[in-house]
């Protein structure tokens, strides 16, 4: 049973190949010198943000394509160094 928690997981891994690089996609996308890191995160959430709206109006692969999205927006936040707690703190702010 997978639950809620593996954001959280995925948030620490993150974290973890920011501070200490390794040979991994994520790494390698937060630590691009070539092409400026943020830059290139946020042409992935463009990229991502483009294929869902194709997936929904195609009613195909959704939710892939919507973690893709979520996955690259958690990047963003771990690599401008928000805490995982922030995002939770503001969606709790919201709560009606
Ligand atoms: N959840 C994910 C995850 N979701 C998507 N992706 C990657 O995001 C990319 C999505 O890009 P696209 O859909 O455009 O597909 P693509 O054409 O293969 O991508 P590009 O070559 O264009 O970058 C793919 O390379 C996926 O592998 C992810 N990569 C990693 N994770 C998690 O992040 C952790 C750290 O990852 P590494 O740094 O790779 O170890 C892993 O343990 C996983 O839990």
């Amino acid at each position: 049973m997978v639950d809620e928690g593996i954001l959280r997981e995925i948030y620490a891994v993150l974290e973890d190949r920011r501070d200490n690089p390794v040979d991994s996609y994520t790494s390698r996308l937060m630590t691009d010198d070539e092409k400026r890191a943020e830059d290139k995160i946020l042409e992935k959430i463009g990229e991502e943000a483009a294929e869902v709206i194709i997936a929904s109006k195609n009613n195909e692969r959704l939710v892939e394509e919507s973690a893709d999205l979520i996955f690259h927006t958690l990047l963003l936040l771990v690599y401008k160094g928000i805490p995982f707690e922030s995002l939770l703190e503001e969606f709790a702010a919201r709560r009606k």
